[in-house]
């Protein structure tokens, strides 16, 4: 049953539960404002009440989200948890892609701030964020209770040729600036054999609070404003305890923070007549929206779904005879007895490794002709097409410089309508020059073989055979459509929201997601964007209340 909002108002409303919304809404909670987090999808791990759990787990208090083992669940069965209206994969649940995720979890490079963000967001500025959120969070290379490896011949036998080739082992998060020629294990937000992360401490922290409220199975439509000026949120019950109406926030002095990742949050301006003149015509004229969409005298027009961006993943495969692979797909519901038992009773064992048990991961910078310094992470996972194989998918990160364009159909999807993927020919370069090295590398690797790319084949004609789209290239980790800056996109500019992350044209409504990313991390950027929550709530709560216009 869907409940009609209340005539409760909030002095914040968050929309959005991923990376980016947690955080912002427990900070701003902490210091004692009445927060209200709107989540559109259902609840997620068993700490918040998920549901969604095969047999075996019946009698626990875990899901499918809280277990390692079972995070590629995502890729088999992405009913009601994957987003339907963004036309490529996210979370749809409480903790969005927190919840879904395979959990890696990098303390950024210094450059993933000095490169790509502006004045105020700088490596040194976001040094205390950065403590703040590794002190909640610290993350783990050992995700079994034992303190041991499960079948490591993979990470092994690679890790071999890159010795041989000089790559140096660290401990990653303890070593943030060292990302050429080094490996490492995977570290993840697992604790205690199980997902952590924000829901396990934000949300925590957040809920226990008395002015704290969660509404999950709940749409925000739009915003309700007045020129510059947001008295509240317009929801729409997605199922069950959803709620609907309208919800006010405290008149004068309340905010809005729209939190609901790179597509749902350009979506949420785009309904609020906020965006490039284009896009705000097709919600205009879209039968959902048109009728009752704000009149065009009052749209602000700012580049919303420009600078879309995402890694660049390149997949090569090898053949190893000591490669063993497990069936994690199976393990949903037939889980091996053992490795269930060892689960169940000491979190331990295969099933507490991130599926499809991943590493090494392995960095490596390549200088541009263009000038530019370009990193690439490299992860591997056993998982191929013999079952002796590996994947190692580079991810081209930090330096890139082709964007794209994200859209809105008349149904109120969003879509990809310009990939991002290698538009500037140093980009490609850098792909082509990584993989070049890497071959050289792991072909030194005794009974290693190839599967992709052929050994007769080129590292050029390879990358030209692999199409420029999400579905062959993308990686998961969207940014761009609301991106941050002093150069407000009203004027010409290409920026979205301001250096408080507010959006530039408006005094009370702000964005607080990976939106605002003007360009890609070196890593998986869910530790970049929990950061950049701590430093946006700094930045909200330091601001003056908006005078009301
Ligand atoms: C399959 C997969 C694997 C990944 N693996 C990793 C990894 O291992 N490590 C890593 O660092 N990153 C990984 N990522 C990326 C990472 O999860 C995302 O970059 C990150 O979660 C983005 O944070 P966000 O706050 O911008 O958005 P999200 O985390 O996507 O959160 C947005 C939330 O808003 C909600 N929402 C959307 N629209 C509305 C609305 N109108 N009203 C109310 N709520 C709404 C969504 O349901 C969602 O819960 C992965 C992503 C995916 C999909």
């Amino acid at each position: 049953q869907c409940a009609t909002s209340s005539s409760q108002t909030f002095d914040y409303i968050v929309i959005g539960s991923g990376a980016g919304g947690i955080p912002v809404a427990d900070r701003l909670s902490e210091a004692g404002n009445s927060v209200l987090l709107v989540e559109k999808g259902p609840p997620s791990t068993g700490a918040f009440n998920g549901t969604m759990k095969p047999s075996w787990l019946q009698g626990t208090n875990l899901t499918r989200f809280d277990v390692p083992g079972l995070f590629n669940q995502i890729w088999a069965d992405p009913t009601g948890v994957a987003c339907e209206d963004t036309g490529v994969m996210g979370g749809c649940v409480l903790g969005g892609g927190t919840a879904v995720n395979s959990a890696l979890y990098w303390k950024p490079h210094p450059q993933d701030w000095d490169y790509n963000f502006p004045t105020g967001w700088k490596s040194s500025d976001m040094a205390n964020a950065t403590a703040k959120v590794f002190s909640r969070i610290p993350g783990n290379y050992i995700t079994s209770m034992d303190g041991k490896y499960y079948q490591q011949q993979g990470f092994d036998r690679v890790t071999k040729g890159l010795d041989a080739a000089g790559f140096k082992y660290v401990i990653p998060n303890d070593h943030p600036d060292q990302k050429n020629l080094t490996y490492g294990h995977p570290t993840f937000y697992v604790e205690h054999g199980e997902r952590h992360g924000p829901l396990r401490t934000y949300l925590v922290s957040a809920a226990a609070r008395p002015k704290f409220t969660l509404w999950t199975n709940t749409i925000a439509k739009r915003v309700v404003r007045k020129g510059g000026h947001v008295t509240g949120v317009e929801l729409e019950c997605n199922q069950g305890s959803g709620h609907s109406g309208t919800v006010s926030v405290t008149a004068g002095t309340g905010r809005v923070i729209v939190s609901a990742g790179t597509f749902g949050s350009a979506k949420v301006l785009l309904r609020s007549g906020i965006g490039p003149t284009d896009l705000l015509n097709v919600v205009k004229s879209s039968p959902i929206d048109g009728s009752t969409m704000i009149s065009s005298d009052q749209w602000i027009n700012l580049p919303v779904g420009n600078n879309l961006n995402d890694h660049v993943g390149t997949d090569i495969q090898i053949n190893h005879p000591d490669i063993v692979t497990y069936d994690f797909y199976g393990a949903y519901n037939n889980p091996i007895e053992s490795d269930k038992q060892a689960y169940l009773k000491s979190r331990s064992g295969m099933l507490t490794q991130v599926a499809p048990n991943l590493g090494p991961i392995i960095w490596q910078q390549i200088n541009g002709s263009d000038g530019v310094v370009r990193h690439i992470q490299w992860q591997a996972r056993i998982e191929g097409r013999t079952k002796t194989a590996m994947t190692i998918t580079q991810y081209l990160g930090l330096g890139t410089k082709s964007r794209g364009r994200m859209d809105i159909t008349p149904q109120l999807n969003t879509r990809v309508a310009t990939a991002p993927y290698l538009r500037d020919q140093y980009d490609k370069e850098a792909v082509v020059q990584g993989i070049e090295y890497m071959r050289g590398v792991l072909s030194k690797v005794q009974s290693l073989t190839w599967i992709v790319p052929t050994s007769s084949q080129t590292t050029t004609a390879f990358v030209n055979s692999v199409p420029t789209n999400p579905s062959s290239r993308g990686s998961n980790h969207w940014i761009g459509t609301c991106m941050i800056g002093s150069d407000d996109g009203r004027s010409g500019g290409k920026a979205v929201v301001d250096l408080d992350t507010k959006v530039y044209g408006t005094d009370n409504l702000f964005v607080v997601d990976a939106s605002i990313f003007p360009g890609i991390t070196t890593g998986n950027p869910s530790a970049a964007i929990m950061i950049m929550a701590e430093k946006a709530a700094e930045r909200i709560l330091a601001l003056k209340p908006p005078t009301s216009s």
